[in-house]
């Protein structure tokens, strides 16, 4: 029987970026003057790092890997505790990939929290050995149509193509015997494993539930720019996906009459918003709301029992109109507008 070991994070910097051309700016703390300092390994080349693979590969060492884009939460660190159950090793990469964003997306404001990342890596990594410390524009690009182009494809274009881009750039360069993905960018897990089957990658697609703070709002990166305000607002696409979820719950297969329920509490909430002033609300608008088969994507007028489907929806937090001295804003000071997605699996009923 083969010995457990004790699973590493080993990350991946934007560096280990997927073009040896591309130029990065690292902290300084990050030279390699440094990296005694930390439990795990620092790859910023695509050379060390497939030379590592393989001497992993050599002794057995299996491979999971986190592709993420930083600004890391308590999801990222669910996807790689899934990864460290699973595999002795764990890749988690951390790359703000330019070519998934269009020209009028956040790309410059996305967050980069360099340090903190490593930080909670790094405490991730004493936790994993505590549980076992018995043992040690141009260029190539890969499209998956149509499903990179339906829901958030139609908002933005470049998305997918830069997803399933740069994940066969990091499948290929890491090897992976299995990568893990949030169930939050549901789209995204159906892009993948489309890739991944259509062009016989070797890995296995393993998919993690999305964790929510307590009112239900999905945890990312990007809810630090919403500030008290509309931290409170942003729980209304939850709130509508739960309501659509609990129609098919009861029976209901017709697309209006499930998705009828989300389109309730989103407008009852606009309206709410609409009502108060400047300095007290915060405005939304519904980018979609799609009730899609589980593999095609498409959006269907009556969910097959037998096959379940996908609930999912996107929304824009718009800047605040006027602030006040006593609320707390976010980062960007709440002048940033931002996306929120989430998503329901309607499981298959028996
Ligand atoms: N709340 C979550 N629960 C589980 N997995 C998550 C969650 N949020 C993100 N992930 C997963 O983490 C991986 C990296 O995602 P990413 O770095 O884009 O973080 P994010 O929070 O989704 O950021 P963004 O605000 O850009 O959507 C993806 O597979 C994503 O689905
Ligand atoms: C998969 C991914 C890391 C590719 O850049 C990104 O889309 C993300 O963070 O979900
Ligand atoms: N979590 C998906 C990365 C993005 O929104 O670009």
């Amino acid at each position: 029987m083969a010995s457990k070991r004790i699973a590493r994070l080993d990350i991946l910097p934007s560096a280990t970026a997927l073009s040896t051309r591309a130029k990065y700016l690292l902290p300084p703390c990050l030279s390699h003057s440094a990296p005694h300092t930390r439990t795990f390994h620092v790859f910023r080349e695509v050379a060390p790092l497939r030379k590592h693979r393989r001497e992993l590969l050599l002794i057995g060492d299996t491979v999971g890997l986190v592709p993420t884009m930083g600004a890391l939460h308590a999801g990222h660190l669910s996807l790689a505790r899934q990864a460290a159950a699973e595999n002795s090793r764990v890749f988690v990469s951390i790359y703000v990939n330019p070519t998934q964003f269009g020209v009028n997306e956040d790309l410059d404001s996305y967050p980069k929290t360099w340090d903190t990342d490593t930080h909670m890596l790094e405490e991730l990594d004493k936790e994993l050995s505590r549980d076992d410390s018995t043992l040690p524009g141009k260029g190539s690009f890969v499209t998956i149509t149509p499903l990179g182009d339906v829901l958030e494809g139609r908002t933005r274009p470049v998305f997918m193509r830069g997803v399933a881009t740069v994940c066969t750039k990091l499948f290929n360069i890491v090897e992976p015997e299995q990568v893990f993905f949030g169930q939050k960018d549901v789209q995204q897990t159906v892009v993948i494993k489309r890739m991944v089957q259509d062009f016989h990658i070797n890995t296995k697609v393993r998919i993690v539930p999305t964790e929510r703070e307590p009112d239900g709002l999905a945890m990312s990166s990007r809810n630090g720019y919403l500030g008290e305000r509309r931290r409170k607002i942003g729980v209304v696409l939850s709130q509508a996906l739960r309501a659509a979820e609990a129609a098919y719950r009861m029976g209901k297969c017709g697309r209006d009459d499930i998705l009828a329920l989300a389109w309730d509490v989103t407008n009852r909430m606009g309206m709410e918003q609409d009502a108060l002033s400047e300095t007290e609300r915060a405005k939304f608008e519904v980018d979609y709301i799609s009730l899609a088969g589980p593999e095609t994507l498409d959006e269907l007028e009556e969910v097959d029992a037998s096959k379940g489907a996908i609930l999912s929806g996107a929304i824009k937090m718009l800047p605040l109109e006027a602030t006040r001295d006593d609320e707390k804003l976010g980062r960007g000071n709440d002048e940033v507008p931002v996306r929120l997605i989430d998503n329901i699996i309607l499981a298959p009923q028996k």
